[in-house]
C-alpha cells in the first residue's frame, strides 16, 4: 500500500536515528500495545523528517544521536488513548508513568491531547544519548520492578543514558521543561534539546520537555488514520 503522499520512514531518511517506539510495544503509560501501531517504525512528513535529520546532524558534532519514541500517531490510537483514560479501574502503569496526578486528568493538564498534533505527521517525541550509546547498554538497566518516572536518574528506568529530568512520557509537573525543580545536568540537556529543535523549525510544549512540533507543518488541519506499519507490509 505505501505511505500517503508527503509521508517517509525516518529510518530511509536519518538511518543512525535511535528509534524505540513505545507505542508499538507494552512500555508505555497504558502498558499495552496501542491500536494502530503495527511496526516499530517512526514515520513523519517529508519535511518534518528532514528537520529531525539536520537537528541529529547539528549534534553529532557534539558527540550527541537523537532517540525518537513517537512519531506519526493515528487518530485510532489517540481514540484509545481516551477510552482508557474513562476506565479507573485500569491503573497498571501509575506507578511509573502517573505517580502523582490521577489519569482522568492527563487531558485537562494538557499531558495528552484529544485532537493530537502527532497525527498531522510533524510531531515527534524525542530525547538525546550518546552516539557511543548500545541498545544492550541502555537494556543492561532496564530490568526490575516499577519506578516511577519522577524519581532520581540512577534509579528510574533508562530512556536515555543523559539525564532529562524525568522519564519519557512522565505525567507530571516535573516534566515541564522549565521546571526549576530538574538538577542542574537536566536543565542543560532540556535546553540543548529544546535549542537545537528550534534552530531546525520546531516548536516544544509546555508540559512536556520530549515534544516538539514543526512549526511550517505541510498538514496543519489534517489529521490522520492510516496504520503504522514496515516499509512493504
Ligand atoms: C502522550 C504524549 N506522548 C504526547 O504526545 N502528548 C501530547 C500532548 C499529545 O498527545 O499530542
Ligand atoms: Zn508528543
Amino acid at each position: 500500500a505505501g505511505l500517503p503522499d508527503g509521508f517517509v520512514y525516518l529510518r530511509e531518511v536519518a538511518p543512525a536515528i535511535a528509534q524505540d517506539m513505545r507505542y508499538y510495544g507494552s512500555h508505555n503509560f497504558i502498558g499495552r500495545p496501542i491500536d494502530g501501531y503495527q511496526a516499530p517504525e517512526c514515520i513523519l512528513t517529508r519535511e518534518a523528517a528532514a528537520a529531525v535529520k539536520a537537528v541529529h546532524e547539528d549534534l553529532a558534532a557534539a558527540g550527541l544521536r537523537v532517540k525518537v519514541f513517537d512519531c506519526y500517531r493515528p487518530t485510532r490510537a489517540v481514540a484509545q488513548f481516551v477510552r482508557w483514560s474513562r476506565d479507573l479501574e485500569d491503573q497498571r502503569m501509575k506507578a511509573e508513568f502517573y505517580p502523582n496526578i490521577a489519569k482522568t486528568d492527563f487531558f485537562r493538564l494538557g499531558y495528552v491531547a484529544k485532537r493530537s498534533g502527532h497525527s498531522r505527521g510533524s510531531t515527534v517525541d524525542l530525547a538525546l544519548e550518546p552516539a557511543a550509546a548500545s541498545p544492550s547498554q541502555v537494556d543492561a538497566r532496564a530490568d526490575g520492578p516499577a519506578v516511577a518516572c519522577t524519581a532520581p536518574f540512577a534509579e528510574r528506568f533508562p530512556d536515555s543514558p543523559l539525564d532529562f529530568g524525568t522519564g519519557f512520557d512522565c505525567m507530571d509537573p516535573l516534566s515541564h521543561p522549565d521546571s526549576p525543580a530538574v538538577p542542574s545536568e537536566a536543565q542543560r540537556n532540556r535546553a540543548l534539546l529544546a535549542q537545537a529543535m528550534e534552530r531546525h523549525g520546531f516548536r516544544g510544549l509546555p508540559e512536556e520537555w520530549w515534544h516538539f512540533t514543526l512549526k511550517a507543518e505541510p498538514f496543519p488541519n489534517t489529521w490522520f488514520d492510516f496504520p503504522v506499519m514496515a516499509p512493504g507490509q
